[in-house]
Formats: structure tokens, C-alpha cells, sequence
């Protein structure tokens, strides 16, 4: 037998064991389940056994309030107990499958032999708890693999640094507890598996990257120094995979302190939410917090008003024509992304110091208890130097004690008595027996029911004044575009910007531009809502936030740590990226930088095509995976278009493309063409509330194929008419959604991206 041959029977060998081992310990914790399983049944039958029930004496109730307490603890701690031997089973389960990936042999410095440490998704040791048999690849001794080519190697622990020696690096496919590839690596780490792993088919979620992590993304997933992690990465090279390890790696690494609910993500769309949502629990973890920035503004808003999403936002700024409106809207986008709007709102603020902000009546049955006018005159009489949330305290408390002495004139009205008429059996006793429990004294009868009704009518109205439902944000925010007068520091277009944005406010309508400045200006009003609870956040396709929501971030989240991913290439909203963190100039403060040039999405002549008109300066690397040219199908005499794209993809299926799209340029453009292919193709319309895909034909707009990719990409207008240099972010996201293969339909000349490439790099074929 070759040595090969052998290393590779002694490595299936060490496999099996493992498998045995694993089997062992499943069977263990199955009993283990069982009886504590056994246990929470029994405690559940008998809980009214152990405790002891006496409410005669106040002491009494407090003791028996402590027997409870004591019981539903030692149920919950069972319940606990068993949850976790659950997940346990589901580790090794995993693990069953596939028990490691990765092996390195390492002589510790000072030391002679050489230790082979495997590397798995996750820890097992042996059976008497000595020995690792695989190693988490979040261990620090992990590390390893990723960082290093055998030869000299280092890797850190708490306090300090161990050196040595990598004397050997293999890695595995292990499928069904069998190894079906094993290489050994020299130099360059992973590239077999890697080519594996790129060369198969897109899936409608998305995968875990942890047997091939580059080096370069490993330095984005163990970094712990960093306050402000900026990854500025081309497209596919990594930055959401990057992002999804370092949650998991994070969660790993802090485990007593950070779960699941002190990690937020922002994604741009349900669709994407969806997509990646399976990767962290592959791993073992929780799922995190995943929301849109618009889903949390809106979670934010307290008045009623209909936000704009900033996909409607984009199809505005794509579709309209070219009217006044249509140019002031432009202007003002770009003007309310800036932080010079910010310092413009904070002048408005201050101003509303001395006078300003409306208030709403607070009324009962069509009656004003409390004017607005009342209220404004409470609040500004209180000493100006108190700031504008604390003054809002204290009027709330002000309210809220002048509403319980309407609430005790109330009980008298006649009203009372005909809602207590009203009482069914059922609520009569409850409200009765509520307040008079232990004397049933029938005197009282009628002043306790009254009271209750008042009560419960009056509860509404306190919740609505602790919820501050008394300040009218929306009024005072409107008077700050058509009353207000700054001391000159607005842009030469403000009275036209703020004539129309007045126009939608009184709509209730904000749009994408003003839904932050709005939740920003109500927040500077009521008092900040920080969210403290938040450890982590990580904001992927960062490119699409602008400097004003960015400062809105960093005051909301003051104690969070945060990782910044996007592609300043992918910039689709272009009005808001001129002050964008990922461009070096714009950052201030503390943070650390990681570029990624490497693409590993598609194949190399995908690659290559595109980045001859991406629209950033950076060198793009295509990871050497070959593929078909891209190919420009020029649609001939006007031949019809829903002719052309029925053929590209029936010959994009016979080529055994499984997910393949059609990515428009607007939803209109979407709409259109879906109308017009559903009758001759089996295919999926995907919108901004689409949540889940399935594998096959769909078709979408770029905007929402962000982050997502496909077997094959069909653009089906890349004509001179259809994509113009503004588009230039769109087109380039289209394209390089696409893994193995591109067509690009054109009727008449092509765009003008295309006629940047070489004619080398890409085929023509005429139909
Ligand atoms: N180290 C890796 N090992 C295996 N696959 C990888 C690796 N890095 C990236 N990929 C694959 O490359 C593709 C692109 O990755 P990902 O979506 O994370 O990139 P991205 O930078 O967020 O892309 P974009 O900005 O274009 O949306 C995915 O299929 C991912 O699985």
C-alpha cells in the first residue's frame, strides 16, 4: 500500500473511533435526558405537593410566596438542564456526520513531538474528559490552520503568545462519517476544498465558510480589539460569511457574557434576513437579532406615520421623470443625508428652548380635560435650564397627577353607572371582589364598582401620557420646514426642500430621507431611547447608510461595539454615499480597517469582466475558478425580447444551472416582464416583502438581489437606454450576483459599461 494510501486508511481509522466515541456519548446524555426528563414530569405532577399553602397571616403569605418560588425554580433549573443536554445531542449529531475538517500537527516550542490537533465545528473530548478529539475551530490553538502554512507558527492565548511549529496541514471532505477527499497543503491554504466549495451549485441560503476561512477573513472574525471594525470587501469576497463567523466566533469566545439577544444585525431586506438565517444555528448558535434599519425606525416611531422604505425611495429616484419636484426631491435627499442637516435640526432644537412645541389635548369622551395650550404653558414655565426630555418628565408626572384628581370628580357622573350596568356577571364579581376582598361590605358596593370602571377608563389615557403620546412630535417637526427660520445656516434650495417635505408631512408621510432625521428629532424631544442591552451590531451593505444615519447609529448604540461590511462599489444610493465610513477620509475616531480584494463568488472571467467598470479604484482578485465568458446576447431586429430570454434560460438549465435570475433594473421594469414570462416559464416574482426563495427561475430588481447570489445571472436590458452612468453601482451589483455564468441581453447598442471591457473578455452571439 502507498504511504498515501495508508495515511488515509490510519485517518478513516481515527474517524471511526471518533464516530464511536460519539456514539457513547449520545447514548449518555440520552439517559441523562430521560431522567431529568422524568424528573420535570414528576415535579410538574407533584408541584402543589411540596408547597405550602397558608394565607391566613401576612407572614403566611410571605412564606408561602417563598415555597412557590423555591418549587418553580427547581423546575425551571430541570427544564434548563434538559435544554441544554438537548443542544448537546444536536452538537454531536452534527458532528456524527462530519467530525472534523481540518488537521494540523504542531511542535510547541521547547517541546519534540509533534501534537496533531483536528479542527470541527465544534469540541469533543474523550470519553474520560482528558483529550481533545477535535478542537472548536474557535479555539484559540485554531487559530493555526487558518493563519498559518506549515513552517514556523504562532497563536495567542489570555496571556500571552505560544510559538512553534506546523509540521504538517491536511484537510477533509467527511460526509456519512466518511472521508471522501483528503489533501495535504502547502502554501497556499485550502484552495482543493476552496475550488470545491465555490464550484457547486447556489442555494437558497446561505452556507457556513468555517473549513475554508481565508486568512484575510480571519483576521475579521477573531478580532476583539477593535471599537469600529470597518471591512471595506469587493462583492463575494466574504464580508457577510465573515460577518456570520464572527458572530459565532464572538458568541464563542464570550459565552458567559453575550448571547443571542446582545447581537443585532442589520440587513438590507427580509430576503437576505432569510437567506443567512440558517448559518448561525449550523454552527451551533442561537440565531441574533436580525431587522431592517427601516424595521427599527419604525419600532422607533411614536406618532402614526407611514415610512417609505428606501427601496421604494430608489424605485422614486429611478423611475420619475425629470419634472421640478422630481429635482428638489434629489437635492433634498442629498442635503437630509448629511451631518450639516443634523447640526441644522440641533439649531432647530435649541430654539424650541423658548417656545415651539406643539402639544395634543388630552381629552376623555369628547371632552378636553387637559388643552394643549395648558400643557405648553406648564412646560415652558418650568426653569429653563432644565433640557427638553427632563422637561417632558416632569410635565408627564405634572399630567398624569392632574389626571387622577379628574379621575376621583369622574366617579360621580352618571356615565359610571351606566358602564357598571353594562358589567357581565363574570366581570362584576372580578371588579367587586377586587378591592373588597376580605370585608364583604355590600354598603361599598356601588363606590368600588364605580371606581373600578373609572379605573379601567382612566388606564388608557395615563398609558398614553407615559408613552408621551401628549407631545406632538410630528406638528413640532412640521413647523420646522415652514415656520422656523434658521440663523442662516441652511443650503441655497432649503425653502423648496422644505416646502415639499412640509407637503408630506402633512400626509403623515415620511420619506426614506426623512425617516431618520424624524426619529432623531423625536428622540432629541422625548429623551434618547438607547439601546443598552446591545453588545454587538453589525451593519451589513454599509455603503447604502448615509453620515446622517450614521451618527443617528452611534447615539443610539453609545455602548456598542460595531462592525461595518459593504462595497463602496455597491454604493446603490448614491445620493447618500459622499461621507460613507467605508471611504478612509470620512472616519474619525478610533477603528481599525480590513480590505478584502478577493473575490470568491464568481468565476474568474466574471470577475474579470466586471471589474473593468466597477466603479472604485481597488484592485479586484478573482480566485482562480474558471468559467464561460460572460456572454452580450444582441437581440436583432427587434426580435422579441420574451423570445430571447425564454432561449438563454432554457440553455442556462441544459447547462445545469439551478437557480438562475433575471435582475431588472426597477421593479416596474420587474413587474413588466414577469407579466410577460409567467405564462411561458416556470418562474418567481420576488418583491420587498418576499421572504424565503426556492431554487429555480426568478426574477427581481437589483436592489433586492443585494447580497444574494445565483447560478446565473440574466440581465435582461443592458442597452444603451436601459443602464446610463448613474446606474453604474446597479449594474455592477447585477452582474456580480452571478456564480458560474452571465448573459446580458441588448437591443440596439449596449451599455456603456460593456463597451469598457476589452472584446476579449466577454462573447457576443447574435439572435
Ligand atoms: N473562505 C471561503 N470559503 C468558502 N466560500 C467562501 C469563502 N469566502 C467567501 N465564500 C463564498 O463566496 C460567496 C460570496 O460570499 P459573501 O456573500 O459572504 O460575500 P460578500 O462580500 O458579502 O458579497 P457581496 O458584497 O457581493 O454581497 C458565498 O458563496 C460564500 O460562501
Amino acid at each position: 500500500m502507498s504511504n498515501k494510501a495508508n495515511n488515509r486508511a490510519a485517518e478513516q481509522q481515527r474517524v471511526d473511533n471518533v464516530i464511536h466515541e460519539i456514539n457513547q456519548k449520545a447514548q449518555q446524555l440520552h439517559a441523562k435526558a430521560k431522567g431529568i426528563k422524568d424528573d420535570v414530569i414528576d415535579l410538574r405532577k407533584t408541584f402543589w405537593d411540596d408547597v405550602k399553602v397558608n394565607l391566613d397571616e401576612p407572614d403566611d403569605i410571605i412564606e408561602t410566596e417563598a415555597s412557590l418560588k423555591q418549587q418553580a425554580e427547581l423546575l425551571s433549573q430541570r427544564e434548563r438542564s434538559h435544554g441544554k443536554i438537548d443542544e448537546q445531542l444536536k452538537i454531536l449529531k452534527r458532528l456524527k456526520e462530519s467530525p472534523y475538517f481540518g488537521r494540523i500537527d504542531f511542535v510547541e516550542s521547547g517541546e519534540k513531538e509533534a501534537e496533531p490537533i483536528y479542527i470541527g465545528i465544534a469540541s469533543l473530548m474523550d470519553r474520560d474528559e482528558e483529550d481533545f478529539l477535535v478542537y472548536d475551530w474557535r479555539a484559540p490553538i485554531s487559530s493555526l490552520y487558518y493563519d498559518y502554512s506549515p513552517g514556523k507558527a504562532a497563536y495567542e492565548i489570555i496571556d500571552g503568545k505560544i510559538t512553534g511549529e506546523i509540521t504538517l496541514k491536511r484537510q477533509f471532505i467527511i460526509r456519512h462519517g466518511l472521508i471522501k477527499g483528503m489533501f495535504d497543503t502547502g502554501v497556499t491554504i485550502g484552495d482543493e476544498l476552496l475550488q470545491q466549495a465555490l464550484g457547486n451549485n447556489a442555494s437558497s441560503t446561505m452556507k457556513n465558510i468555517v473549513a475554508t476561512i481565508q486568512k484575510e477573513q480571519n483576521r475579521i472574525i477573531r478580532n476583539e480589539r477593535s471599537n469600529l471594525l470597518i471591512v471595506q470587501g469587493v462583492a463575494g469576497s466574504g464580508k457577510t460569511s465573515a460577518a456570520l463567523q464572527r458572530i459565532a466566533y464572538l458568541m464563542y469566545r464570550y459565552r458567559e457574557e453575550l448571547h443571542a439577544e446582545n447581537v443585532v444585525m442589520f440587513s438590507p431586506n427580509p430576503l437576505f434576513s432569510s437567506y443567512i438565517a440558517n448559518v448561525l444555528p449550523e454552527l451551533g448558535e442561537t440565531n441574533v437579532r436580525q431587522t431592517t434599519f427601516l424595521d427599527y425606525l419604525r419600532e422607533r416611531t411614536i406618532d402614526s406615520v407611514t415610512i417609505e422604505s428606501p427601496f421604494e425611495q430608489m424605485e422614486y429616484v429611478l423611475t420619475k421623470k425629470d419634472d421640478e419636484d422630481y429635482r428638489i426631491r434629489l437635492l433634498g435627499m442629498d442635503y437630509k443625508s448629511s451631518q450639516e442637516y443634523m447640526e441644522l435640526i440641533d439649531e432647530y432644537i435649541s430654539s424650541l428652548e423658548n417656545g415651539g412645541i406643539r402639544f395634543k389635548n388630552i381629552t376623555f369622551q369628547k371632552r378636553i380635560l387637559i388643552s394643549k395650550e395648558e400643557i405648553a404653558n406648564y412646560f415652558y414655565s418650568l426653569d429653563k435650564e432644565i433640557a427638553i426630555p427632563n422637561k417632558i418628565e416632569l410635565v408627564t408626572k405634572w399630567l398624569l397627577e392632574k389626571i387622577r384628581e379628574h379621575q376621583k370628580t369622574e366617579i360621580d357622573q352618571d356615565w359610571v353607572m351606566e358602564q357598571v350596568e353594562l358589567l357581565d356577571k363574570e366581570e362584576y364579581l372580578k371588579a367587586y371582589y377586587k378591592d373588597n376582598e376580605f370585608e364583604n361590605d355590600v354598603s361599598m358596593e356601588e363606590e368600588i364598582l364605580r371606581k373600578e370602571i373609572v379605573r379601567r377608563f382612566f388606564s388608557r389615557i395615563k398609558k398614553q401620557i407615559r408613552n408621551l403620546e401628549y407631545v406632538n412630535v410630528l406638528a413640532t417637526f412640521y413647523r420646522f420646514f415652514l415656520e422656523w427660520e434658521s440663523k442662516g445656516n441652511t443650503p441655497p434650495s432649503w425653502t423648496a426642500i422644505a416646502k415639499q417635505t412640509a407637503s408630506y408631512l402633512k400626509k403623515r408621510f415620511l420619506t426614506w430621507e426623512d425617516a431618520t432625521p424624524y426619529v432623531y428629532f423625536q428622540e432629541r424631544i422625548l429623551g434618547d431611547n438607547l439601546d443598552r442591552s446591545v453588545r454587538h451590531l453589525f451593519i451589513d451593505e454599509a455603503q447604502d447608510y448615509s453620515a446622517f444615519q450614521y451618527a443617528f447609529i452611534k447615539r443610539v448604540f453609545p455602548y456598542t461595539r460595531m462592525t461595518l461590511l459593504g462595497d463602496i462599489n455597491q454604493a446603490i444610493y448614491t445620493q447618500v454615499t459622499k461621507e460613507n465610513p467605508l471611504i478612509p477620509e470620512e472616519v474619525e475616531g478610533n477603528h481599525e480597517r480590513i480590505t478584502l480584494n478577493k473575490s470568491y463568488r464568481s468565476t474568474k472571467q466574471i470577475v474579470e469582466f466586471t471589474s473593468y467598470f466597477a466603479p472604485g479604484e481597488e484592485v479586484i482578485e478573482p480566485f482562480e475558478r474558471e468559467g464561460e465568458l460572460p456572454k452580450i446576447v444582441q437581440s436583432l431586429n427587434g426580435k422579441d425580447i420574451v423570445e430571447t430570454l425564454v432561449n438563454q434560460v432554457t440553455e442556462l438549465q441544459e447547462k445545469g444551472n439551478e437557480t438562475i435570475a433575471i435582475i431588472c433594473k426597477t421593479m416596474s421594469e420587474t413587474n413588466k416582464l414577469y407579466e410577460q414570462l409567467k405564462d411561458m416559464l416556470p418562474i418567481s416574482i420576488i418583491h420587498e416583502e418576499t421572504y424565503t426563495f426556492q431554487k429555480g427561475l426568478l426574477i427581481l430588481p437589483v436592489y433586492l438581489a443585494k447580497g444574494i447570489e445565483f447560478d446565473a445571472v440574466i440581465i435582461p436590458d443592458a442597452s444603451a437606454q436601459g443602464y446610463v452612468e448613474s446606474d453604474r453601482t446597479l449594474f455592477y451589483t447585477a452582474c456580480t450576483r452571478a456564480m458560474h455564468e452571465l448573459a446580458m441581453v441588448v437591443t440596439g447598442s449596449a451599455c456603456q459599461f460593456i463597451d469598457e471591457v476589452p472584446k476579449d473578455k466577454y462573447e457576443v452571439i447574435s439572435r
